[in-house]
């Protein structure tokens, strides 16, 4: 199966993502510049960590410009699994690929350190090799990655199950204190209405392996290679 990831000015988990895939994983990877109008045959694309565009204007604003973006529409408007990750969620929301927005962490503070993200829905492909209300030890690192949607959003999305993964203490309970920046009902990642695109905050690339503290990202890139190889469970 082959993975694209797509390479923004200012992108920096660009490389993560890669190693993830193509050497933990052990799958094709490839990356594509922003400026390409053609996924090149990917079966999956990753929206990278980082800083596109210098973060100017706002997160992901600019690049949701990008000529990249169009193929990247239209893969997912055909069904083609998207997952962004961090900056890569922040443009999946400004691009309209999902909905609600990322605004400055309540604290104001540029957050880096793992948390502990709860599974809340299992029926996408980036998560369908785990289980409902499992745990997942993930880092983050963002200024902007407070999770805020209109109240008709966020019921919408509530209701319809879109919310994917909150953040929660390490037994799975969704509190306030585990809440690291402030986003409505501890929302760390959602998915679109038909549940092939998914973005989240924390970084599951940068947990895949032991030796960086936690390999409980894995699940989210064995959940679409299941997808592409067995198909939905
Ligand atoms: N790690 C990242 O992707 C950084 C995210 C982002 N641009 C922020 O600080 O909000």
């Amino acid at each position: 199966m082959k993975f694209a990831v797509v390479v923004f000015p200012g992108s920096n988990c660009d490389h993560d993502a890669y190693h993830a895939v193509k050497h933990v994983l052990g799958q094709p990877a490839e990356f594509l510049w922003h400026k390409d109008t053609s996924l090149q045959g990917a079966d999956v694309v990753i929206l990278p960590g980082g800083f596109s565009y210098g973060d100017y204007l706002r997160t992901g604003a600019i690049a949701r410009f990008s000529p990249v973006m169009q193929a990247v529409t239209a893969f997912a408007a055909q069904g083609g699994p998207v997952l962004g990750i961090c900056n890569g969620f922040q443009i999946l929301c400004e691009a309209g690929l999902l909905e609600g927005a990322l605004i400055r962490n309540r604290q104001v503070q540029f957050r880096c350190e793992h948390v502990n993200v709860r599974v809340e829905q299992v029926d996408t492909p980036f998560t369908q090799a785990g289980t409902a209300g499992q745990v997942l030890s993930l880092p983050i690192a963002h200024g902007e990655g407070q999770y805020f949607a209109d109240s008709d959003v966020l019921d919408r999305i509530e209701t319809q199950r879109q919310v994917i993964f909150r953040y929660a203490t390490a037994a799975g309970e969704v509190t306030p204190e585990a809440n690291c920046n402030g986003s409505m009902n501890n929302i760390a990642g959602v998915c679109n209405a038909t549940r092939n695109v998914v973005g989240l905050m924390p970084h599951p690339e940068r947990a895949c392996e032991q030796v960086l503290g936690s390999d409980d990202g894995l699940v989210l890139f064995e959940s679409v290679l299941r997808r592409l190889t067995v198909g939905a469970v």
